[in-house]
């Protein structure tokens, strides 16, 4: 089970959930995942956002366990999306003498959700550098637009030097799952949030000025040690600079003859020295984790069969994903199958010459039906140019 101990007065009350079958109904999560909430107990309490519907009722016996009777002052809503916001209603109506502090657009987005009665009058409404005091405890209001939503704030404690941090360094799994924290993590970043690395950027910026002892997401362990390691990765995540060298090979194949060539690519790959070679099925693997991989490594090589006149349609769904999450500063190779006209080159070309600061390497490979000792050839040219990084 993570630690989810962090002070006698800022108290976890979150929930696991092991039972989604898919969050955000499209990534799997072996492991489930944790809504994460909190609360402050001071001269005043504040509870930090709610929780997702599915877990009603053990957030609500969390909270009131946390409360020991008393009653909350606040609630901060740092995100509207449902999995954080799903209780507001519920929540206001329990305890009508509470306020709700958001921002400005945070009201006619919980407006949209949710009728709760005398919203206006119980609204507080802060700006970027507001601060609230709570007692001992003093909340200082950061905006965090587009990470990921346009509401999103965060929340600076500054008593305790914490940053309640939305969606922000975020994770996929249980808290009682013991997991590495990298890997589910990049997941979770480059998926959900990774479209918008400027604005991730802009957060890292501000948060630099904090003297920050511990990061509380929404989502996923509370961070309470070597906090530069996780501000490092996701200065790197966010900046779209590539975490490791080596090459993802990604192929769409139907009939298994593209297959034979990605393996045939990953040992030329090897042999020509490349540091790592990961090479995926695309109809047959996880999108998050392809996407994931693609953004991990430095080079990328793209293989797919022809499918009427276009590209075997796992890859241009991979392609149209890498498209949305802005995916960018790579070496891209390409290498297309086709029976009687080959045209997946062509479309996969398409998507990505639109990619920011991309470097198509040569040749592009064509392969007709299987490998022969013309586009074997071409393959190992291409792999003596993808072994190597910049
Ligand atoms: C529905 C379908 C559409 C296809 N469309 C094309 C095409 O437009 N052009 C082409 O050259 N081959 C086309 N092919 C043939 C395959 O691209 C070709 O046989 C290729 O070698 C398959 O590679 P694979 O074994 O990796 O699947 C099509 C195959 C299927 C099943």
């Amino acid at each position: 089970m993570a630690d989810t101990k962090i002070s006698d007065s800022v108290i976890y009350i979150g929930a696991d959930d092991h039972d989604i079958d898919l969050f955000e109904s499209q990534y799997v999560v072996p492991n489930g995942v944790s809504y994460n909430s909190y609360v402050i107990i001071d001269e005043k309490i504040a509870v930090m956002d709610t929780a997702d519907p599915r877990v009603t009722d053990v957030w609500f016996d969390n909270l009131e366990k946390a409360l020991g009777g008393r009653k909350p002052d606040y609630l901060v809503v740092q995100h509207m999306e449902p999995d954080h916001a799903g209780n507001i209603k519920k929540l206001a109506e329990k305890y009508p003498e509470m306020k709700i502090v958001g921002n400005a657009k945070t009201f006619p987005m919980m407006k949209q959700f949710f009728t709760i009665d005398g919203l206006d009058d119980r609204s507080v409404v802060v700006k970027e550098g507001d601060t609230l005091s709570l007692g001992n405890h003093t909340l200082q209001f950061v905006m965090a637009p587009m990470v990921h939503w346009p509401e999103v704030m965060v929340t600076y404690e500054q008593s305790e030097k914490l940053l309640f941090s939305a969606d922000g360094f975020g994770k996929f799994g249980a808290l009682d799952v013991e997991e590495d924290w990298a890997c589910e993590a990049r997941r979770y970043y480059f998926n959900i949030v990774g479209k918008y690395g400027a604005q991730v950027q802009a957060l890292l910026k501000k948060a630099s000025a904090l003297d920050i002892k511990m990061i509380l997401p929404l989502h996923g362990p509370i961070l309470k040690e070597d906090l530069g390691y996780y501000l490092g990765l996701y200065n790197t995540w966010s900046s779209y600079q590539p975490e490791s060298k080596g090459v993802f090979v990604a192929y769409a194949s139907i009939h298994g003859n593209t297959a034979k060539a990605a393996e045939k690519l990953g040992e030329m790959l090897k042999e020509k020295g490349a540091e790592k070679v990961v090479i995926s099925d695309l109809s047959r693997s996880d999108m998050a984790e392809n996407i994931e991989d693609a953004f991990r490594y430095d080079r990328i090589v793209l293989m797919a069969s022809s499918y009427d006149g276009g590209v075997f349609p796992v890859m241009e769904d991979f392609l149209m994903h890498l498209k949305s999450k802005n995916y960018q500063n790579r070496k891209i190779g390409l290498v297309e199958n086709g029976s009687w006209a080959p045209t997946a080159a062509r479309v996969m070309k398409g998507y990505v010459e639109n990619f920011k600061n991309v470097t198509i390497a040569e040749p592009v490979v064509t392969i007709r039906s299987t490998l022969n000792e013309a586009s074997e050839k071409a393959l190992g040219e291409l792999a003596e140019v993808m072994a190597k990084g910049e």
